[in-house]
């Protein structure tokens, strides 16, 4: 960075397209939306243009520098104390005459002002025409007209801008406010011409003053002879109001505003006359009294179908690769410590949670065409009546809408707030709106305890919840918390645009980029660390010998070889006889492709031999009495050789072909009891393990909404971040199976037993509402400056998500899920 760089302020009304404009300057992709108030705080970003450097600063929109609400502040502070070398005011020239009126207020600051007339395209289709000649003679500015999100007239701005800072000329516009009040600034100007180190423009101080603004007051009042200056403004704000009969801040805003109204009547000249626009067209259905609202919830019901549909086929092809990379390490690695934890930690935590990316991307595709579209903006007009009636300002519902992307922009735009009390019970709610990292919980629940069909009901029921909750809880926090009233607010509607696609991908793109810059971060670290819980302590006192019983097995199924097929067939082993080796294999390999297909044909058979061999097995007596069982099943199996394959076989080698099924059929069952000893094994040892414990402890608590332990494991850690649920989830179950698994996470929750449909519902209704992350609970305490609220935060919304849950878990339970 050279110490020469120009800093450059962007500086404009909400939604005029600053930050469009600075993605296009600096290649910067900040968040755009079409709706006031995206950004909050200021951004910089660098630019060489003909050799010099160039500091852009994107700063939050304002609609007057009176600096009533923070991001109002925030870029008064940046224009007024940080002297920008040149300030960039960037106009909705479709609504030339609102915006003036900031510009206005920026020129009397007198610095060097280029005026950017974007949204060009707009005002052309409103059917305006703007004389840029009127307006740089009125105002003294050079003017530039730019079309942001196509990126035209960048060059140009860029051009005078580089042109304006070489003449260095600042803004010699000075409004004429009459007589009375011009003698008023002439008298406090001189004053203030006395006084040492003033660093602000003497006329633009003495008409703040004049104003009564407050923060101007207050660096006065500092500074020596301060009171003195006050004092005559005190009076000359005393005669002034006696002869206007009104309060001066009002006088003067009306003189500002007569100005931007003569100069917009000469400037502008208008084709057609009171046409009714399309947008306004629109707005007459979007907005409606009554169809408003449903047509609203029927929008983000069809995104939420759209979401888990499409997005299921992708998701199923990165799932097959991560089952194939699991498996590929389970075949390829030795045994031990660091192939658990790549095969299981890393790919089964990791690996799942990449696998939702495509409905990451897909939830965003839509929240950003909704956004770019302008539809956004009526959907808060759409819920302000609904916001007024639980006492909240309409404006609190746009950081709720950021909260469906994340909780933590969505806190931070709470700045637009110009209340304190609306703006705390907005950070305390918004949590409730559903992020973008509970989606994955959601959809992996979803797919596996719902069918296709009401799936996106589903998840819609659960985004509902979430949002009526944040209504009923403001409702709470505003009587009980922060009683007060509310100010009226008129909701600013931007005209429809067809989004540009560039616009879009980039949302996505940068919506991806973080999400996977979490799963290799933060998720990998909680994975890494969950894998350890599940892992640890190694030594494990079991209820059973294990050991004892796997050896057990296998003698005895060395002895039945022995016995039923090597001796009488006079061999030694089974190699001795290759052609019943391979008979074998051959056996084997029908079997297999046999089973397969039963499982595409129904799953439920499966699932009912799952739980017979379980039950069995909790009784103990087929357990110890294997031989039994085996000999049992091989001789119902051979009485029906019911495969036309099998049956050709038998015929093609009469005599190996009995010897050889019963091998492969004493084989069979040696592995069936060896799966089911590895499975009581490694659950015994899960059990065992920190997070066995850990979910143990917390399972009394959690038992009444019908969770298990190993919900508590994932709950306890997805404080981190929701999507942690399912990365430990994936470890979890993963550790608990016997081999590498290719199946999805999905069908290995369905086979649990603990798990019902609404069990899953419930947990999705947990994870909803229980705490906000640790990022959202940083950013809570970072905006309210006090650990207090984060920790109210965190207790209420997790006994609100307990009391929540106890209820549709119970209630369901009665109504017989
Ligand atoms: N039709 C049209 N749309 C534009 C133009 N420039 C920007 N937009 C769109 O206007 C919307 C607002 O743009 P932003 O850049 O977020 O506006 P901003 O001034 O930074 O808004 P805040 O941060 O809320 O103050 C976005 O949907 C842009 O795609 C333009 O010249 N013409
Ligand atoms: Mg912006």
């Amino acid at each position: 960075m050279t110490t020469t760089s120009m800093t450059v302020a962007l500086a404009g009304n909400p939604n005029s397209g600053k930050t469009t404009i600075f993605n296009n300057i600096t290649g910067a992709r900040q968040h755009v939306g079409n709706y006031p108030g995206v950004t909050v705080e200021k951004r910089e970003g660098f630019r060489r243009f003909q050799g010099k450097d160039l500091l852009f600063v994107d700063l939050p929109g304002t609609y007057s520098l009176t600096a009533n609400a923070l991001d109002e502040l925030v870029a008064r502070n940046v224009i007024i104390d940080d002297k920008p070398d040149i300030i960039v005011n960037i106009l909705d020239a479709s609504n030339l005459e609102r915006n003036l009126y900031l510009a206005v207020q920026l020129l009397e600051l007198e610095r060097p002002v280029v005026l950017a007339l974007n949204m060009a395209d707009m005002a052309e289709k409103a059917g305006q025409t703007i004389n840029d000649h009127i307006l740089t003679r009125k105002l003294g500015a050079a003017v530039v007209r730019t079309v942001g999100n196509r990126n035209q007239g960048t060059a140009n701005l860029l051009q005078t801008v580089t042109e304006a800072i070489k003449m260095n000329k600042p803004s010699s516009f000075a409004l004429d406010y009459g007589n009375e009040i011009e003698a008023k600034i002439t008298e406090v100007t001189g004053i203030l011409a006395t006084m040492a180190a003033v660093k602000y423009p003497l006329r633009w101080l003495a008409i703040k003053l004049l104003e009564n603004d407050q923060d101007v007051i207050n660096s006065i009042k500092l500074m020596p002879r301060g009171s003195e200056v006050l004092a005559a403004v005190g009076n000359a704000r005393a005669e002034l109001q006696t002869v206007f009969n009104d309060e001066l801040e009002l006088v003067i805003a009306e003189a500002r505003y007569r100005f931007v109204g003569q100069v917009c009547q000469e400037a502008i000249s208008y084709q057609k006359h009171g046409a009714q626009t399309t947008s306004d067209k629109i707005d007459r259905i979007l907005t409606h009294r009554i169809l408003g609202l449903p047509i609203f919830f029927a929008i983000m019901w069809l995104l939420f179908n759209f979401v888990f549909t499409v997005g299921n086929y992708p998701k199923e092809w990165i799932e097959g690769g991560m089952g194939w990379l699991g498996a590929f390490v389970g075949q390829h690695m030795a045994e031990g410590d660091l192939k658990s934890l790549l095969a299981d930690g890393i790919i089964g935590g990791v690996g799942t949670v990449i696998s939702f990316l495509p409905q990451i991307l897909l939830l965003f595709f839509g929240i950003a065409l909704l956004e770019d579209t302008g539809y956004m903006a009526r959907a808060a007009f759409v819920m302000d009546r609904v916001m007024r009636a639980v006492g909240l300002h309409g404006k609190s519902f746009i950081p709720l809408l950021l909260g469906f992307g994340c909780s933590v922009p969505a806190i931070m735009g709470t700045r637009t707030l110009d209340n304190p009390r609306d703006r705390m019970v907005t950070i305390l709610v918004s949590p409730l709106m559903s992020c973008s990292a509970r989606l994955p919980v959601y959809t992996l629940l979803i797919s596996a305890f719902f069918t296709e069909q009401i799936a996106g009901s589903v998840m819609f029921s659960i985004y509902l919840i979430g949002i009526l909750l944040a209504v009923i809880m403001a409702l709470i926090f505003r009587k009980f918390l922060f009683p007060g009233s509310t100010e009226a607010f008129v909701m600013e509607l931007p005209p429809y645009h067809l989004p540009t696609l560039r616009s879009i991908l980039t949302h996505m793109w940068e919506r991806s980029v973080l999400y996977l810059k979490k799963a290799g971060t933060l998720i990998l670290a909680a994975s890494i660390l969950v894998w350890f819980l599940t892992n640890y302590p190694s030594e494990v006192p079991y209820n059973k010998d294990f050991d004892g019983l796997k050896a057990t097995v296998e003698e005895s199924f060395t002895a039945q070889v022995t016995e039923k097929v090597l001796v009488p067939l006079q061999i030694e082993a089974l190699e001795d006889n290759s052609s019943l080796q391979a008979l074998i294999t051959q056996i084997d390999e029908i079997k297999s492709q046999e089973e397969v297909d039963e499982e595409a044909a129904g799953s439920t058979e499966k699932a009912d031999l799952m739980t017979a061999v379980k039950v069995g097995n909790d009784t103990g007596d087929e357990a110890s009495n294997p031989v039994a069982a085996v000999t049992n099943s091989a001789a119902d199996e051979e009485e029906n050789p019911n495969n036309p394959q099998l049956a050709e076989l038998k015929q093609a080698n009469p005599v190996l072909y009995p010897y050889a099924l019963t091998y492969w059929q004493l084989d069979d069952e040696r592995k069936a009891q060896m799966e089911t000893l590895d499975k009581e094994q490694a659950s015994e040892k899960l059990s065992y393990s920190y997070a066995g414990r850990l979910g143990h402890f917390v399972e009394p608590a959690i038992q009444p909404l019908g969770f298990d332990w190993k919900m508590g494991v994932g709950l306890v850690s997805a404080v981190a971040a929701k999507e942690v649920l399912v990365s430990t989830l994936g470890t979890i179950y993963s550790v608990g199976a016997v081999e590498d698994d290719a199946s999805g996470l999905e069908k290995v929750l369905s086979n649990d037993p603990a798990f019902t449909p609404l069990v899953a519902y419930t947990l999705m209704i947990f994870t909803l509402i229980y705490s906000p992350c640790l990022a959202a609970l940083a950013v809570i305490r970072r905006e309210t400056n006090s650990w207090k609220w984060p920790a109210f935060s965190f207790v209420y919304s997790t006994v609100l998500a307990w009391v929540v849950a106890f209820a549709v878990y119970q209630i369901g339970t009665l109504l017989g899920y």
